[in-house]
């Protein structure tokens, strides 16, 4: 699962969580982007931040692991460099690519958008209040799944902190208190 994840929420984790019962998946490795070049506009949390909350949030559950690759690899990320390195990592194994829907009607802004379809196959969750419109995408190359509703963004989260409100229940706990210890998002 591919995300910038700053921070990581229960919105991410139940998504993640749907998507590997609905296609039996052994494994979710998430995926903290380095430079999320489409978001140069915005501040981003240090990766180092954004990495170790995502594993402060998916360390309980053993079928999830989070890899560094797109933070170690430097520069800009582009998914079609993570999909190339996943797949000299994990042999043969059948790659899925899970984001959000709205971050995949985008997806023919992306690098090598054409190629990336024969990499993996992409599973687009819904999320409340964003609906997909195909963009045209290929044929079989891409699933949609509704999960369950959960009204909940990164965004809201960092502007939640920055007024003094709580995110517990939002984030997990262990990254509530991260973000308390590390003083995250205090003046986004
Ligand atoms: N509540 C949610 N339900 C389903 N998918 C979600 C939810 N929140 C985020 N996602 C999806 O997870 C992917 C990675 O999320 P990202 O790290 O960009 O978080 P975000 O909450 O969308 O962040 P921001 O609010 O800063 O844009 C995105 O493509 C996003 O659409
Ligand atoms: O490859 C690209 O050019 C590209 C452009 C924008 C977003 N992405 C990927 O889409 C995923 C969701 O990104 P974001 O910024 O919405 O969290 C994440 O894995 C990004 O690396 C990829």
């Amino acid at each position: 699962m591919g995300g910038t994840f700053d921070p990581i929420h229960h919105g991410h984790l139940v998504a993640a969580s749907e998507v590997a019962h609905l296609f039996r998946l052994d494994e979710v490795v998430f995926v903290p982007t380095g430079q999320p070049w489409q978001k140069e506009h915005k501040r981003v949390s240090p990766a180092e931040d954004r990495y170790l909350m995502t594993v402060i949030a998916t360390a309980s559950n053993p079928q999830f692991s989070v890899s560094r690759i797109d933070i170690d690899r430097g520069g800009r990320t582009y998914t079609i460099d993570t999909l190339r390195d996943l797949r000299d990592e994990h042999g043969e194994a059948d790659l899925f690519f899970i984001t959000g829907a709205d971050a995949l009607a985008q997806i023919f802004s992306w690098r090598n958008a054409e190629e990336l379809f024969s990499l993996a196959h992409f599973i687009g969750v819904t999320r409340p209040g964003h609906t997909l419109t195909d963009p045209g995408f290929p044929e079989g190359g891409v699933s949609l799944v509704e999960v369950p509703a959960l009204a909940i963004s990164s965004s809201d989260c960092r502007g939640r902190v920055a007024k003094g409100e709580p995110v517990w229940y939002l984030v997990p706990d262990g990254v509530v208190r991260y973000i308390n210890k590390r003083r995250l998002y205090r003046d986004t």
